[in-house]
């Protein structure tokens, strides 16, 4: 074996730190220069990774086991391995995102220094899958991006540029304005987002790349024509780069500068790539001519326990070989002499150029400049910001981007037809409803109905809300983008009127068609019908971030749904009085009750049954129309009492005189005339003769109805129950969902 391991970079000018396994360093007066000579000010400069002795544990089983290794600027380094042999692993604990209490030790140094939450942020990590927003083009996607995370100060324009460039170095162009597609909506090829994906990763410009599998699931040339376009942006723009890759084509293998050969956790071979078969032959394991070297090695590594075994000693022979070196020997100087070692997301970090400078880690960062790679600044203090861009930019960029990703969500084909369907059926069945008593129940149904509609479909969309973005969130927090708190106040400020309209569509037909007020009316009803939305919209963003699955949240909708109508006083008034406190509770009760309390005024009042009343007034208008009939009838038959003494007087005086004779016949006509009166009061003491339009009382109608309380506590525990489970959806993402 010859040259391999540590060699310092050609770019910066120092001489090679060459070692063999016999003879150690052959020139080593460098040794003390394991990075990029870091001076004071601003070098724009690549980045050298180095990481050493790294052990992960999970669930007892060591996932990781002593892997170390060393990439320069301009690099490409290939991880390879069998299946579950740690390659994601390795990259997840590189990037600074492997859980504490499974890293158990190990040291990752970038240009001699820590790996601060700052420089974490600049790291790239391109995952293995591809997270997207599907409802927006690569443009919106890549735009959206770079206004969040390039500087602010960053001109528009310049953004904009930079985003020309990168889909020029990726070969994307031509489908900038495609649709990154979702499930069930088609969008850009497989290939295209993995372009899309490490486009997006780029756009910061960063130093260090490390890419999860950037070829599965790829065809043989487009992983090809990929990594031809990595390898040549590794090599132009001084990355530094770390890629995992499963069974590469030799015309890629011939691609990497370096390879960290994993098998079953530990380093089966690391070193320069196109010395592996070199390494294999000297262990008596030769591949046929013209074999892929990938394919050769993996085979190896597979073949059996003894031949894995065999070829992991092998490498741990060579390490130690190179532990001896004055090389390793010095970094081992350095970590163990380190005062300052920090520990940092579970990585313990050390300074190495920097404490031989005389300078504290925490004075090590990268600053990211507009058009260049990584500033590595030595020296200053740490001035640059936490976040790329300010509150207020982020608010606005996740309003607009979220406005965009949930507008075809919230507004599918099925979602029109389903609330026009609605809203028909409704307008039709409630049609100008007259405002009688027996119509109230009816009435009082009309507005149940809405009420719980518009509490059930808001809160069934918005459970979609979190999960359905959750992976692309938790990557650009990750990447330290944005902060919580605006992503949230972005996505509650831009699905609230998106998710206004259907039901002020609803509202603002059927309002007229069933007849139930005027313009006056119909402002206050939409007024708390949307806040009545917008509560239960709340409870979906709780009950959204508490349950990720969409099955368990809709189980949890109905739930608590059915809790507030079967205990909300809805279909029972006699509710047990240890569960009658739920009501309280129950925000659908709040809810039809303001709407009662709107709908039934002074301005809307519904006349008495003629029939049986249930309200008092009318009861009272009823009784006191018998009684007046009933007089009435008495003075009838005092007048026909009357006529018969008359009658019988004349006929007893037999009289003839005009005048008697014009009595009598006045006085029997007056006879006729009363019985039909007579016959007809009689009835009336069933069924009042024409009632006077008696109106009920709206208190008679709120309190039949059983409303509780005046319509500023509706609304005001409305807003307490819509704030509070906004707040309290915003917890649960902030400590227990917090990205991993
Ligand atoms: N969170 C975890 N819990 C339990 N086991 C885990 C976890 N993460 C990784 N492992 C285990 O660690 C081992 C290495 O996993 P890792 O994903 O790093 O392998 P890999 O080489 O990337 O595999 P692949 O090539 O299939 O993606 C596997 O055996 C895996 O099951």
């Amino acid at each position: 074996m010859k040259d391999h391991w540590y060699e310092t970079p050609r770019r910066t000018g120092y001489r090679l730190a060459k070692y063999s396994e016999k003879g150690g360093m052959q020139s080593g007066e460098e040794l003390s220069r394991l990075t990029v000579p870091l001076q004071r000010g601003s070098v724009k400069e690549g980045v050298n990774l180095h990481f050493r002795g790294i052990y992960v544990q999970i669930d007892g089983k060591d996932v990781l086991h002593d892997v170390s290794g060393t990439v320069k600027p301009g690099e490409l380094l290939a991880v390879m391995g069998p299946s579950g042999s740690g390659k994601t692993t390795l990259l997840s604990v590189l990037s600074g995102r492997v859980a504490p209490e499974h890293l158990k030790s190990g040291e990752i140094l970038i240009n001699g220094g820590p790996i601060t939450k700052r420089i974490k942020r600049k790291i790239c990590y391109v995952l293995q899958q591809d997270i997207f927003l599907g409802n927006l083009t690569l443009r919106e996607t890549l735009m959206f991006t770079a206004m969040l995370r390039l500087p602010e100060k960053m001109a528009y324009h310049e953004k904009e540029k930079k985003v020309e460039e990168i889909v020029d170095a990726l070969d994307i162009r031509k489908c900038l304005d495609t649709l990154i597609g979702t499930d069930i909506k088609r969008g850009l090829s497989g290939g295209e987002k993995k372009r899309a994906n490490i486009a997006s990763e780029l756009l910061t410009d960063p130093s260090l790349m490390l890419l999860d599998e950037p070829t599965s699931g790829l065809d043989s040339s487009t992983a090809y024509s990929l990594m031809t376009t990595v390898k040549q942006y590794t090599e132009q723009h001084n990355k530094t780069v770390v890629t995992t890759i499963h069974q590469p084509s030799s015309q890629i293998y011939h691609m990497f500068d370096k390879l960290l050969l994993m098998a079953d956790g530990e380093i089966a071979y690391f070193g320069d790539a196109h010395n592996i078969l070199e390494f294999f032959s000297r262990l008596g394991m030769q591949p046929k001519p013209n074999y892929n070297p990938a394919d050769f090695i993996l085979e190896k590594v597979k073949e059996s326990d003894e031949v894995e075994r065999k070829i992991i000693n092998a490498s741990n022979e060579m390490r130690k070989v190179s532990t001896l070196s004055p090389l390793t020997d010095s970094i081992e100087t350095l970590s163990t002499s380190r005062k300052n070692s920090t520990q940092n997301g579970g990585i313990k970090t050390i300074s190495g150029q920097n404490h031989r400078n005389g300078l504290d880690p925490k004075d090590v960062h990268l600053n990211h400049v507009p058009n260049g790679a990584v500033a590595v600044d030595m020296g200053e203090s740490d001035k640059e910001a936490k976040w790329p861009t300010g509150f207020l930019t982020q608010y606005k960029v996740l309003t607009q981007r979220n406005f965009k990703e949930a507008k075809p969500r919230l507004y599918s084909r099925l979602n029109w037809i389903q609330n026009i369907a609605v809203t028909l059926i409704l307008a039709l069945v409630w049609f100008q409803t007259p405002l009688v008593e027996e119509k109230i129940r009816d009435v009082s149904g009309a507005i149940f109905f809405l009420i719980t509609y518009w509490g059930f479909m808001p809160m069934a969309d918005a459970l979609l809300a979190f999960p359905s973005e959750r992976l692309v969130v938790n990557k650009e927090r990750l990447a330290g983008s944005y902060r919580l708190s605006s992503y949230y106040l972005a996505k509650v400020t831009s699905e609230a009127p998106l998710m206004l309209l259907l039901p002020t569509f609803m509202i603002s037909v059927c309002y007229p068609m069933c007849g139930f007020g005027n313009a006056a009316g119909f402002f206050t009803t939409w007024s708390l019908l949307m806040l009545s939305a917008l509560t239960a919209q709340s409870i979906g963003f709780f009950l959204s971030s508490v349950f990720f699955n969409f099955r368990e949240g809709l189980v949890a909708v109905s739930v608590f749904m059915l809790t507030n109508l079967l205990l909300g006083g809805f279909y029972n008034t006699d509710i047990p009085y240890w569960l009658s406190w739920v009501q309280y509770l129950a925000f659908l009760s709040y809810s039809f009750q303001a709407q009662l309390l709107v709908h039934f005024t002074p301005d809307h009042l519904y006349r008495c049954s003629t029939d049986k009343s249930l309200f008092n007034t009318c009861i009272a208008a009823m009784n006191s129309t018998s009684a007046e009939a009933t007089v009435g009838n008495i003075g009838t038959a005092a007048a026909t009492t009357l006529s018969s003494v008359l009658t019988s007087t004349a006929a007893a005086l037999n009289s003839t005189s005009e005048m008697i004779l014009n009595a009598t016949t006045q006085a029997t006509t007056s006879l006729s005339t009363t019985s039909l009166s007579s016959t007809m009061v009689a009835n009336a003491t069933t069924v009042p003769p024409s009632l006077p339009m008696v109106h009920i009382p709206p208190e008679e109608v709120l309190n039949q109805l059983g409303v509780k309380f005046p319509i500023w506590v509706d609304i005001l525990v409305m807003l307490g129950i819509m704030f509070g489970f906004r707040y309290l959806a915003y917890l649960v993402l902030r400590y227990f969902r917090k990205p991993k």
